[in-house]
């Protein structure tokens, strides 16, 4: 079965990127990536490649390649729904804010609308693609939902859940350690579906690295991944805090313990905690999953790598007051970095956002520079705790676009994302226009202790 026409539902961080690349990669597919939100589409077809939504290095050349060629952005969901060959669902499946599962479930509701949606409006046979992250056995509910609201026409559901790392997404997707495909492996059909899948990513994926299992494995696969991945960086900062009780040095530890070939060396840097919009999520709905089948042991094991991260953020916070003499209240704290890693500009469950809030409760004032994250995003991560009033995070938070402006007459600079440019900043002016003694708290392990604290800074850094 060959595939025309390509429909991807959500143009967020994962549709956009993925299926600019499929269009790329495919010139004789049509790939229309659809959403709901007007402006998010508008963005994405900004005359100005430049100013589409989602900044990823590189994203951009291969949008405006295959721009208007043969990737089109839209709001016309049932028209590319229609035409679709081929969809693949990539809507957001946050935490549950309320009801059953509220904090812990998956929030489906979103998946749920697209497949009415899609029954509503196909009217020959569909592959439908879960491209979202969701709980296992997903698909059954899907399916479920096509086949009795739908036209009668048929429906194969594959599970193709997305490895990209934001920051590194076009790298990631040209060439993924793997790429996953679940499907109704047993049948004709299904094994039909699958092959179509393959070979799509066969345009630029070796076949050995494209693996096809049962829609179940691969469901659960996703969480597992992501599970193991956040255990990595909860366990090494787990032992950066004990390393700051010991004089030994976390970034060591790292590389001592990553040299044993079957540990590894990637995804044990300390830091101020994982964010990013799914790490927390995806392992709080495993742990919810495991507790409804009364798996209680396994869901404690991996809620622990939650409270670890939660405990990190919270004692970088703590110790911040602490070095400042016990005390933050109207001193001016610096932040340089506000999105939850270097190389985007998502801010979702960035520690930078938990760290202010503890700080603004010790009625801190703070000052926020990042490369690229917009002020409105800043002011609505911090409404959006419900903390204090929005007056008050806006009178009590400033966002400068200048490094030097914001460490202007600090009484402390806190490193909160690793972006590459903060260790090239020209370190001696900063601190000869801080207050003294000039405190630098880094959050990421990414500035020279040696060189700062010969400018003269009181220098501290996770796990040293
Ligand atoms: N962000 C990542 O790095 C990443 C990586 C791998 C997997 N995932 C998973 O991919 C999924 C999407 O994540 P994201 O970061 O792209 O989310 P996102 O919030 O950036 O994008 C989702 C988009 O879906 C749109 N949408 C929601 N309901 C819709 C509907 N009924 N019709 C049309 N559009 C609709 C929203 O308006 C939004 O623009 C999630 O399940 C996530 O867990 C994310
Ligand atoms: O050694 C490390 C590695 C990462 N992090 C932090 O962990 C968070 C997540 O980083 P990363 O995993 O690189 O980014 P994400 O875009 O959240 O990607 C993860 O989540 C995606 C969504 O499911 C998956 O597709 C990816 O494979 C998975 O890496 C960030 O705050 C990082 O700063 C560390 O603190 N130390």
């Amino acid at each position: 079965m060959k595939i025309k026409n390509i429909c991807c539902i959500g143009a967020g961080y994962v549709g956009g990127p993925t299926m600019a690349v499929i269009a790329q990669k495919c010139p004789e597919i049509n790939v229309t990536v659809v959403d709901i939100n007007e402006k998010r589409i508008e963005a994405w077809n900004d005359e100005d490649v430049e100013n589409i939504p989602i900044y990823e290095p590189g994203l951009s050349d291969v949008v405006s390649e295959a721009r208007g060629r043969n990737l089109f952005f839209s709001t016309d969901v049932d028209a590319a729904i229609d035409q679709a060959d081929m969809i693949f669902i990539s809507v957001n499946t946050p935490t549950k804010t309320y009801g059953i599962g509220k904090g812990m479930a998956a929030d489906l509701k979103y998946i749920e609308l697209c497949a009415r949606q899609i029954a509503r409006v196909a009217k020959d046979d569909k592959i439908v693609v879960e491209k979202s992250t969701l709980p296992v056995r997903t698909a059954q509910a899907l399916k479920n939902i096509l086949d009795n609201t739908g036209n009668g026409v048929n429906y194969q559901i594959l599970s193709n859940p997305e490895f990209l790392a934001e920051g590194t997404a076009v790298d990631d997707l040209m060439d993924p350690d793997r790429v996953l495909i679940g499907g109704d492996i047993d049948t004709e059909e299904g094994n039909e579906a699958v092959q179509a899948l393959v070979d799509i990513y066969a345009h630029w994926i070796p076949e050995d690295k494209i693996l096809t299992t049962n829609v179940w494995s691969s469901e659960l696969s996703k969480l597992t991944a992501n599970a193991f991945l956040a255990q990595r960086v909860s366990s090494i900062n787990a032992m950066s805090e004990l390393c700051e009780k010991t004089g030994a040095d976390v970034s060591e530890v790292s590389k001592a313990v990553g040299m044993d070939s079957r540990i590894g060396s990637k995804f044990l840097k300390s830091s101020v905690g994982f964010g990013g919009s799914c790490f927390q999520k995806d392992i709080l709905n495993l742990v919810y999953i495991a507790k409804s089948f009364g798996l209680n042991e396994v869901a404690d094991y991996w809620h622990q790598v939650i409270l670890m991260n939660d405990h990190q953020k919270k004692r970088f916070a703590a110790n911040i007051v602490k070095t400042l003499f016990n005390t933050v209240s109207g001193k001016k704290i610096a932040f340089l970095g506000w999105a939850f890693k270097k190389d985007t500009n998502d801010t979702r469950e960035s520690s930078a956002i938990y760290v202010a809030d503890y700080l603004l409760n010790e009625q801190a004032e703070i000052v926020v520079y990042d490369p690229k994250v917009k002020k409105e995003q800043i002011y609505a991560d911090l409404d959006y705790l419900n903390s204090r009033s929005e007056e008050e995070n806006r009178q009590r938070v400033t966002v400068v676009n200048q490094p030097y402006e914001a460490c202007q007459d600090a009484h402390a600079v806190a490193v909160l994302t690793e972006w590459d440019e903060f260790e090239g900043y020209d370190w001696q002016k900063i601190y000869d226009n801080m207050l003294k003694p000039a405190f630098l708290f880094d959050g990421r392990k990414l500035l020279d202790r040696k060189k700062k604290e010969e400018i003269g800074f009181e220098f501290y850094a996770i796990g040293s």
